[in-house]
C-alpha cells in the first residue's frame, strides 16, 4: 500500500511511506530541561537528525515572513503556535532528510496530546519518548542563565513562568499518554550533562 510502480517498473515508496517507516524519537521535557543539549550529543554519537520545533519556528521568524511575525508574537507570550503550522514544518523537514537519516529526534513536540495524535495520523508512530525531567526551579534557573546570551525573546522571567505553567498543564499529559504504550524513558536531567547523556544513550541502545 502506498507504493507505486515507476515507469522503469521499480517500486517507488512515497515520501509519506518513507517517513512513516523512519525511526522516530520524541524528546519531551519542560522549557530549559536540557532537551536541546542532549539532542546535540545524540546527533554526535548516533548520527540521528535533530529537528527542534522551536528552532524551525525561530527560523521562520528570522526569515522575516508575514507568518514569522505572527509566530513571533505567540512565542514571545509563551503560548503554543497552531498545531498545523508546527506539524507541517516538522513533516517537510523530515521529508527533506529521510533519504539520508538514520532516525529522527523530534525535540519539543508533542507539546499537547492532540499534537501527538495528529503526528501519528500524518506521519507515523514514535518508538521511544525521552522524557527529560528537571525540577521547576532548576528549569527557571537554567533559562534565566541561558537568557543572558540566547537572544531569545521568550527567555525572560515573565515568559518563562508562562511556559512552565503551560508545560505542566498541556505537555505533562503527553507523558502519561505514551507511558501506557511502554515507550517512555524518564531521564533525570538534574545530573551533570554527561551523566544525563549516559542515561539517554542507554535508552537509545535499548532500541531494537
Ligand atoms: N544537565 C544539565 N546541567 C546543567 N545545565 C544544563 C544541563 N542541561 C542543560 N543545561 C543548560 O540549561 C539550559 C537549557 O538547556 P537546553 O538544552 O537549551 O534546554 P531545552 O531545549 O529543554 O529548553 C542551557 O543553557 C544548557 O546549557
Ligand atoms: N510543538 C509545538 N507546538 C506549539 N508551539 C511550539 C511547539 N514547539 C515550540 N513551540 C513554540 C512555543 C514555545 O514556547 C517556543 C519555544 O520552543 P522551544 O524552542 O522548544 O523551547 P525550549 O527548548 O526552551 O523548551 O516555540
Ligand atoms: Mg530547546
Amino acid at each position: 500500500m502506498g507504493c507505486s510502480a515507476s515507469c522503469s517498473g521499480r517500486i517507488v515508496h512515497s515520501d509519506d511511506d518513507k517517513i512513516k517507516d523512519a525511526k522516530i524519537i520524541f524528546v519531551v521535557g519542560g522549557p530549559g530541561s536540557g532537551k536541546g543539549t542532549q539532542c546535540e550529543k545524540v546527533v554526535a554519537k548516533y548520527g540521528y537528525t535533530h529537528l527542534s520545533s522551536g528552532d524551525l519556528l525561530r527560523a521562520e521568524v528570522a526569515s522575516g515572513s508575514e507568518r514569522g511575525k505572527t509566530l513571533q508574537a505567540i512565542m514571545q507570550k509563551g503560548e503554543l503556535v497552531p498545531l498545523d503550522t508546527v506539524l507541517d514544518m516538522i513533516k517537510d523537514a523530515m521529508i527533506a532528510k529521510v533519504d539520508v537519516s538514520k532516525g529522527f529526534l523530534i525535540d519539543g513536540y508533542p507539546r499537547e496530546v492532540k499534537q501527538g495524535e495528529e503526528f501519528e495520523k500524518k506521519i507515523g508512530a514514535p518508538c521511544l519518548l525521552l522524557y527529560i525531567d528537571a525540577k521547576g526551579e532548576t528549569m527557571v534557573k537554567r533559562l534565566m542563565k541561558r537568557g543572558e546570551t540566547s537572544g531569545r525573546s521568550d527567555d525572560n522571567e515573565e515568559t518563562i513562568k508562562k511556559r512552565l505553567d503551560l508545560y505542566y498543564k498541556a505537555t505533562e499529559p503527553v507523558i502519561a499518554f505514551y507511558s501506557s504504550r511502554g515507550i517512555v524513558r524518564k531521564i533525570d536531567s538534574e545530573l551533570p550533562v554527561d551523566e544525563v547523556f549516559g542515561h539517554v544513550a542507554k535508552a537509545i541502545d535499548g532500541l531494537k
